[in-house]
């Protein structure tokens, strides 16, 4: 799926196909799904069975009018049906790009010190895999050993390759992107047809879709609608019969498809799919329809400072000793407390041993047994095999872990891990046993253009709320930085459900970005969650969104997306119900001026005669569903503004152009149509 595939307007293919799939969705099993549609369907066949044999219902006198009538009321439904195919269609396309990059491999599959090259099809969850330079990752997994660039342009439309490697939060990997230099050794995290691009399929295929809660909602209101007008229409007719008028079936049919909100109902489908297909544009997967929705409403947006706001790519750039001890001493502790530590920042330590060619005795790890890195502890390091404990971690954590077992802190330790706060790095202390050595300066960078983001965000009503595992000094930097209203240091993963948890007990709807496994819980407690694609596996299956460009600012695009689609349906609507209003003053004084002509007072719209008047009507009624596919697939616009003010002026735009727009058009309509009967 390449961005200008992405881009591209309708095709004539995709009309065709939608043309040919409006006939396939006249299938009245699927129709049902749309009562609107369904009762409209319905009185298509009475009509044509009634100008199909007009000597069995009695109606010789109105063949013409009933075939007219019928072609009308079809082409309604098939408008309604092409709606929906047009909105599908591009997830369609998508789906066949998808599909081609998802073709058959080979792997290399690690058994013991043994490669066997097998299909990627047979393999399974947990298969340890080997892919070098030039080779296709044949599946999702994890990166459990070495580093590699990787071109994920099949998914995410963007040329230029990634690194991934083990251990931090940029260890996932997707089938069907290609290693463009090193190798890696991965193991597999999912069953064959479960992938990522399998899920990305299903989606743009809309093949998963469900109906939202808002839709269930509305839907359940016009099937209100339908029944009451339904009731209104089957009444009509002995009453009328009781005063000696004959009212004509198709008549009265013409009159119920008329009042009943087509127009939304025929509609309605499409506004949702395209909702869906406007946030995978801007290249973001949305699980459901319903975190689409959710994302137009949301108050408050909790973000996590590493990866998110924040390359993520916290590197050691100085070492700085403290308590009288020699850098010598330091670096050699920073070393062995990050032999096995295989997170970017323990591995940039090494590195940047290497790059001050500086040395260590690497055998005094021998035997030792690993400390790995946990967000809980914020620490990790070795315990060595005579008995000495090396760690390094969240200066607090340090000073407490020395603190515990009788250690000094050394005085000079607060200014120079202030120091590096203050600059927006991150302080990690350096300690064996009792004694701490000094500081690793971890550095990392704001993501350019994030503060004239925030400050959009704040526009549209939305509250910034950065958690980081973070000191409070470097939280406080970063924050001020990238311009987020709140934030929250030294927080552990509960620390950010509970966040989330307290801002959603006042009512608010709330966003969480994130990319590492420690945030997976809150993505998933969150009512939208953005996980970032160069994050872990974890975060990804627990959010509802995936940003494939890992930009956390992109839930300004989502978040407008949402109102749009919310505010596009609620226009619609209003449009639909006021049009069917006036459709009312058309068709009711022609259905009893052809009873009583004269009544002819009652026809305020001065239309050619009665039948004119009935067909006028509901050409009006069909030819309004296509007209309004651009607005329902394009959205309306959307500007952030105040919601009051918004719903104000969507409500006299729409609701008045609902009432205006028929009167002109049955009018217009009904000049055309009159010369023929
Ligand atoms: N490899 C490591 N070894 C020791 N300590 C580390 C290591 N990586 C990070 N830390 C420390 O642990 C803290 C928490 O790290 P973590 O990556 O979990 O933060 P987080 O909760 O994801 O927050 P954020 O991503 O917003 O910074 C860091 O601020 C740092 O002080
Ligand atoms: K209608
Ligand atoms: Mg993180």
């Amino acid at each position: 799926m390449s961005r200008n595939e992405k881009n591209k307007t309708l095709s004539s293919a995709a009309v065709k196909r939608a043309i040919v799939d409006s006939f396939v969705k006249l299938n009245p099993v699927t129709m049902m799904k749309n009562p609107v549609m369904f009762v409209v369907e319905v009185g298509t066949v009475i009509v044509l069975l009634m100008a199909l044999f007009p000597n069995f219902f009695d109606s010789q006198d109105r063949i013409g009018f009933n075939v007219a009538v019928f072609f009308i009321l079809l082409f309604t439904v098939l408008f309604a049906g092409f709606a929906e195919a047009i909105a599908e269609g591009r997830g369609k396309a998508q789906a066949y790009s998808l599909k081609k990059s998802k073709q058959e491999m080979t792997a290399n599959k690690l058994m013991g010190s043994l490669i066997t090259v097998i299909s990627s099809t047979e393999l399974r969850k947990g298969d340890i895999v080997v892919v070098s330079q030039g080779e296709m990752i044949p599946g999702d997994g994890e990166v459990i050993e070495g580093l590699a660039s990787v071109d994920e342009s099949a998914i995410t439309g963007e040329s230029a390759p990634v690194i991934k490697e083990a251990g931090g939060d940029f260890n996932s990997v997707t089938g069907g992107t290609r290693v463009v230099s090193d190798s890696i050794k991965m193991r597999m995290t999912s069953e064959p047809g479960q992938s990522f691009i399998d899920r990305m399929i299903a989606l743009v295929e809309g093949a998963k879709r469900q109906k939202t809660p808002n839709e269930i909602a509305l839907n359940t209101l016009l099937f209100s609608l339908t029944i009451i007008f339904l009731i209104v229409v089957v009444t009509l007719a002995p009453i009328a019969n009781y005063l000696d008028i004959k009212l004509e079936v198709p008549v009265l049919i013409a009159l119920l498809v008329c009042l009943i909100p087509t127009t939304i109902g025929g509609l309605l489908s499409a506004i949702g799919i395209a909702g869906m297909d406007r946030v995978t544009k801007f290249n973001v997967l949305a699980m459901s329809g319903k975190a689409v929705e959710a994302a137009g409403d949301i108050n408050t947006m909790i973000l996590d400072k590493t990866g998110t706001i924040t390359f993520g790519n916290r590197m050691a750039s100085e070492l700085v000793p403290v308590g009288g001890n020699s850098i010598n001493q330091l670096s050699e502790w920073a070393a062995i407390s990050s032999i096995k530590d295989e997170t970017p920042e323990g591995r940039s330590v090494l590195e940047w041993m290497t790059k001050q060619g500086k040395s260590y005795d690497s055998t005094i790890a021998d035997g030792g047994e690993f400390i790995e890195f946990k967000a809980e502890t914020r620490m990790s390091g070795i315990d060595l095999l005579d008995g000495r404990h090396v760690r390094k971690g969240a200066v607090d954590a340090v000073k407490k872990w020395v603190a515990a077992q009788g250690g000094e802190i050394p005085s000079d330790l607060e200014q120079v891990s202030n120091t590096i706060a203050k600059l927006g790095g991150t302080p990690l202390a350096v300690a064996v046993d009792n004694k701490l050595y000094g500081v690793i300066y971890l550095k990392d960078t704001v993501k350019p253009g994030m503060k004239e983001r925030f400050d959009t965000l704040r526009e549209m009503g939305i509250k910034t709320i950065m958690c980081t595992g973070d000191n409070p000094l470097t939280a406080a930097t970063i924050a001020k930085e990238a311009g987020v209203d709140e934030f929250i240091a030294e927080s552990k993963p509960e620390d950010k459900i509970a966040v989330i948890r307290r801002e959603q007990a006042e009512g608010k709807m709330v966003a969480m970005t994130g990319d590492g496994t420690n945030d997976a819980p809150a993505l998933a407690q969150a009512d939208v969650g953005l996980a970032m694609n160069s994050g872990t596996i974890a975060a990804k299956e627990a959010a509802n969104m995936v940003d494939l460009d890992s930009d956390p600012s992109k839930i300004i695009e989502v978040v407008a997306i949402g109102k749009q689609l919310l505010m596009t349906r609620g226009a619609l609507t209003t449009f639909s119900i006021a049009n069917d209003i006036a459709k009312y003053f058309a068709i009711i004084p022609a259905m009893f001026m052809l009873a009583i002509p004269e009544m002819g007072a009652l026809n305020i719209m001065r239309l050619g005669s009665p039948l004119s008047a009935i067909l006028s009507a509901l050409i009006f009624n069909a030819i309004i569903i296509p007209l309004l596919i651009p607005l329902a697939i394009k959205g309306v616009k959307y500007k952030p503004m105040s919601g009051a003010r918004l719903l104000s002026r969507n409500v006299f735009i729409y609701g008045l152009g609902g009432v205006i727009v028929p009167f002109v058009g049955i009018k217009l309509i009904d000049l055309i149509v009159h010369v023929w009967i």
